[in-house]
């Protein structure tokens, strides 16, 4: 395909890294990046680069992979909670400072022949080009004017978060909490540099009215920090800043979109990175996804023989792997949202609760990398020595653990399908007193573990317990996204009552079970074979 202009709006990653693939790719063309703001404006601190991506962009790029290797910088990571730590090695996962990333890339945009227009600011409507890559990030604008034909719609989370840096190199990332008079707030904080890091801090939305954040917010204009909350943070992580002060640029509390479209093009223009979706902070994939984007924009491109054809391949491709990593992103969000609730857990079980929290790192797999903090993190759970526990079989010896709830111990984990009729009364007979079968089978058929019908839910099962009832069992449909929901209401039933919670799901979830037994989101599980999960649950969670 011939393309002999191209334009590209935003010159952040995505839209520098899209202008260089494809100018290498169409050398005759006139490939031109217009970004607002100038590089010494660049706003931002560090972002992550794991070691997928890296092999992606060394496909791709190897050039500017080099580069970013050598501006990066590699860490471990603890989760230190009341002054215990839990420590894991990232493997290649690096640190870089946004600045440089771009200084990077954009002087590989150069080195290719792309023309740069550096405060210069378009509309879709005022370029004439063959094709406009729209890169203009979260607020892109250009989403906004055109909202209707991209399908675009932004979902705002309830909690707040704000982005800070410090002025020195932490050793390691760290995830840490801290707890003030007012609530508390949480740092997931990494260095970037050799005298920077970023501490992005968390908070829920009643700690963040009460420390009267509210206010400081309004008063903080756009192009300013929010001066009174880095005081106050830098005071209440005094322990992890070692001295060191917190920095502002543009810090403000904020809250996070997640932006999607239904469409990603409209006529010649196609949207890329932030501009077409995001995923939460927490997974650290905002630039991964970007510059993913840029590469297969370009595969699509180069395989095409009509644009239309190529955007519409660009898409098809890069939509499935986008909403499998917004759908882990949004897991780790409302895992990070109710972080506070389980600081209670041992840290080095903590931490198998972070690595597992979303289903996309299992235990088995985790031990392959660090294994000696799922020893310590198992041995914890099972309450033995850490020598004691395999290093194989991890999965099976978990549901193997012996278990005891009031005056009862069950000698594994894992309860038999057969057993779920004996043990537990479904729905529609639960309003009765409690019967010789004393757990309530509940279908859970929600979304989100913490949505106002989770918290009626949770009431309501609290209810039964002081009524009488052991605890539950919970089930529902097969598919392991409604397992790892059935897990998240499990955990919330273990903590806001005192019942017993048993979780059932396919056999092909057992990693997930045996990750949530040991993450305190069961006391049991019930590993069923496909056939075992009879129409009645369905049945049930209707007529509940
Ligand atoms: C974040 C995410 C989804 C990124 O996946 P990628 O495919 O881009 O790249 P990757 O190289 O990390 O993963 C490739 C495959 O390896 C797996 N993997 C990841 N970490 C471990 C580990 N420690 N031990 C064993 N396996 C690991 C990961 O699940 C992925 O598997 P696959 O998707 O099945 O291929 C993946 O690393 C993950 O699930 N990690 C779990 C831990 C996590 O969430 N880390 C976030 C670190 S960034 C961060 O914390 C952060 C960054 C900026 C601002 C605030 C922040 N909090």
């Amino acid at each position: 395909m011939r393309l002999d202009n191209i334009a590209v709006l935003g010159g952040g990653p995505g839209g520098l890294y899209t202008a260089r693939l494809l100018k290498l790719a169409h050398p005759d063309a006139v490939v031109r990046v217009y970004e607002q703001g100038t590089p010494e404006t660049t706003f931002g601190f560090g972002v992550a680069v794991a070691g997928r991506t890296q092999r992606n962009l060394e496909e791709a790029d190897p050039a500017t992979q080099a580069d970013i290797i050598a501006a990066g910088r590699p860490h471990d990571m603890r989760m230190l909670v009341d002054g215990q730590a839990a420590r894991v090695h990232n493997g290649p996962l690096i640190g870089i400072a946004r600045p440089e990333l771009l200084a990077v890339l954009d002087r590989h945009a150069r080195a290719a022949g792309v023309e740069l227009c550096y405060g210069e600011r378009r509309r879709l409507g005022e370029i004439d080009a063959d094709l406009i890559v729209v890169a203009d990030g979260v607020s892109s604008q250009t989403r906004t004017e055109h909202a209707e034909d991209f399908g675009a719609e932004a979902e705002i989370a309830g909690g707040l978060y704000l982005w800070a840096g410090a002025d020195f190199a932490l050793e390691t990332a760290i995830f840490a909490p801290a707890t003030t008079a007012h609530g508390t707030f949480v740092t997931h904080a990494y260095p970037y540099a050799p005298d920077r890091s970023t501490f992005l801090i968390e908070t829920d939305e009643a700690t963040w009215r009460a420390a009267g954040f509210d206010a400081t917010t309004d008063a903080t204009a756009p192009d300013e920090s929010d001066t009174t909350a880095l005081a106050y943070l830098q005071d209440a992580f005094a322990e992890h800043l070692d001295g060191h002060h917190l920095i502002g640029n543009r810090t403000r509390w904020l809250r996070f979109r997640t932006v999607n479209c239904r469409r990603w093009t409209r006529g010649n223009a196609v949207l890329l990175g932030d501009a077409a979706h995001t995923a939460h902070y927490s997974v650290g994939s905002g630039t991964k996804l970007a510059m993913e984007d840029a590469i297969a924009l370009r595969d699509a491109i180069t395989g095409a023989t009509d644009l239309p054809t190529a955007l519409a391949v660009y898409e098809s491709t890069r939509r499935p792997q986008v909403e499998r990593l917004q759908e882990l992103a949004r897991r780790s969000r409302l895992w990070w949202d109710s972080f506070p609730r389980r600081t209670n857990l041992p840290v080095d079980q903590l931490m198998l609760a972070y690595m597992t929290r979303t289903g996309n790192v299992g235990l088995q797999r985790f031990a392959g990398t660090n294994p000696d903090i799922v020893r310590r993190g198992l041995a914890g759970f099972a309450g033995i020595d850490p020598s004691h526990v395999p290093t194989e079989g991890i999965v099976e010896w978990v549901l193997a653990q012996p278990f005891t709830h009031g005056d009862h111990t069950w000698d594994s984990r894992t309860l038999n399908p057969a057993e779920r009729d004996r043990l537990s009364t479904p729905a529609p007979d639960i309003a009765a007193a409690p019967t010789s079968a004393d757990l309530a089978r509940i279908p859970v058929m929600l979304d989100d573990p913490w949505s106002p019908e989770a918290d009626t839910l949770v009431k309501g099962l609290h209810d039964l317990v002081l009524a009488g009832w052991r605890g539950f069992w919970l089930t529902g449909p097969l598919d392991r996204g409604c397992v790892l929901t059935r897990l998240d209401v499990g955990e919330r039933l273990r903590t806001e009552t005192s019942g017993l919670v048993v979780v059932d799901g396919p056999a092909s979830c057992r990693d997930d079970l045996a990750a949530g037994v040991v993450a305190a989101r069961a006391d049991l599980v019930c590993p069923l074979p496909p056939t075992e999960m009879s129409s009645n649950t369905l049945e049930e969670a209707h007529r509940a």
